[in-house]
């Protein structure tokens, strides 16, 4: 799904915490969504799932069922059940206790899939994403039991089971083991799904993203390929912390080596 942020911003409890942004994530890569705590990145996420309404421009995405990709349709706009089919969301995972399997809670995702009669055409959806999330072994234990990261597992198993078009994941990588990280990374990257990923890991980010996005106070400080972008003075403007920018030694991709403070006045 092709996706067009124009001049998006959201205002709450009386301030603009998203501004003006104008963004093209690359259709069918992985985009990282970066940024301080508090730049907007979760906003910026609501706002192109189309659950917070833009209070100023818009965001527009390809219509699902036209030939035509490019994006002109509001996402908002989007009938309810198209957009929970085309687009999810994996929000900052809750510890709600709920009473059920963990092959239930990731079938939560195909429910927008069921016809009157309560079946699902898209027999092995849930199995392909319990795979996918490296979560199968969980399948038949109780939710609540779950630690932290099988959790995280789930969720983004169950965001996959929905075999959406438009995919938004706000720190997926929270929770998990560094094999777990790599894995989810190399996954999503591998699926050919648009795809938005707020990440606090500026490594991860350069080491998978094809494009990323750097939100500082509600706007878009900068955008482009992570070679491009993640420089010691966007780290230094945007983080206040220095940096030295590597290549790493077999994928050329940038390593980010930072500087506690105060050692590079040594
Ligand atoms: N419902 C709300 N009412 C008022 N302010 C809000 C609301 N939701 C978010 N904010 C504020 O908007 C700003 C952006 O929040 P957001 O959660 O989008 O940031 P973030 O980049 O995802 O942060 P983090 O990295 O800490 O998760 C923050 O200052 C936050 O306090």
């Amino acid at each position: 799904m092709e996706l067009s942020i124009a001049g998006a911003g959201a205002r709450l409890g009386g301030r603009w915490v998203v501004d003006g942004i104008d963004a093209t994530p690359p259709p069918g890569a992985l985009t990282g969504l970066l940024g301080p705590n508090g730049a907007g990145k979760t906003t910026l996420l609501r706002l192109v799932a189309g659950i917070l309404q833009p209070g100023a421009g818009a965001v527009l995405v390809s219509d699902p069922g036209a030939d035509d990709a490019a994006p002109t349709l509001p996402v908002h706009t989007l009938a309810r059940r198209d957009r929970a089919r085309h687009v999810a969301l994996l929000e900052q995972s809750s510890d709600a206790a709920v009473p059920l399997s963990v092959r239930e809670v990731v079938a939560l995702g195909r429910i927008p899939y069921r016809t009157l009669w309560g079946t699902d055409t898209g027999a092995g959806a849930v199995d392909r994403a319990l795979v996918a999330a490296s979560a199968a072994h969980l399948a038949d234990r109780p939710w609540s039991t779950l630690s932290g990261g099988e959790r995280q597992r789930v969720h983004i198993a169950r965001a996959l089971a929905q075999e959406p078009s438009l995919l938004l994941l706000d720190e997926p990588t929270n929770h998990l083991d560094v094999s777990a990280q790599l894995a989810l990374l190399g996954f999503v990257r591998g699926l050919g799904v648009t795809t938005v990923a707020a990440l606090h890991d500026l490594n991860l980010a350069a080491a998978y993203c094809e494009h990323v996005l750097v939100l500082s106070d509600g706007r878009l400080a900068t955008a482009g390929p992570p070679a491009e972008v993640l420089t010691p003075a966007l780290v230094r403007d945007v983080y206040g912390v220095d940096a030295h920018v590597l290549s790493h030694p077999v994928t050329g991709r940038p390593v980010i080596a930072y500087s506690p403070p105060g050692t590079e006045d040594a």
